[in-house]
């Protein structure tokens, strides 16, 4: 359901500027998480632990650290793969980026962390 072409066109591509109309999110656009977590009787009871600790961890990356893609030796550019891998959980092939602390405080964050 998740990769209907009438709710999401071109499902397979990673576009996720899909949901997101003049800098705002596009109410027209189906929300995920409708979805993801099933619906009715047996909907998830993990979904507001899920979505709150995705939303964090997302979050705490975004807050605390530059990704930027790889740069070869003659200065191209090393675009992430649009295969994901099967199974249960699935996730891209492969996402050639370096990571770096945005800040001298954003790196001490990321050594207090416990994580
Ligand atoms: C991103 C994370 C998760 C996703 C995408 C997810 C998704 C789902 C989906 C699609 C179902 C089936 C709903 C249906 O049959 O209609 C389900 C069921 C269930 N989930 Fe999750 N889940 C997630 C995390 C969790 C977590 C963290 C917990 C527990 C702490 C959890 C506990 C359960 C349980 C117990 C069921 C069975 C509910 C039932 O059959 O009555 N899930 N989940």
């Amino acid at each position: 359901m998740l990769h209907n072409p009438e709710d999401y066109p071109d499902p397979e591509e990673f576009k996720p500027e899909r949901f997101i109309k003049d800098g705002k999110l596009d109410p027209n656009v189906r929300d995920p998480l409708t979805l993801a977590f099933g619906f009715g009787r047996r909907i998830c009871p993990g979904r507001h632990l899920s979505s709150g600790s995705l939303f964090m961890m997302v979050a705490s990356v975004l807050h605390t650290l530059d990704i930027h893609p790889v740069i070869g030796k003659n200065g191209e550019k090393f675009d992430p793969s649009s295969e994901v891998t099967t199974g249960l959980v699935s996730a891209p092939e492969r996402v050639p980026c370096t990571l770096t602390a945005r800040s001298t405080n954003a790196e001490r964050l990321i050594q207090q962390s416990s994580l």
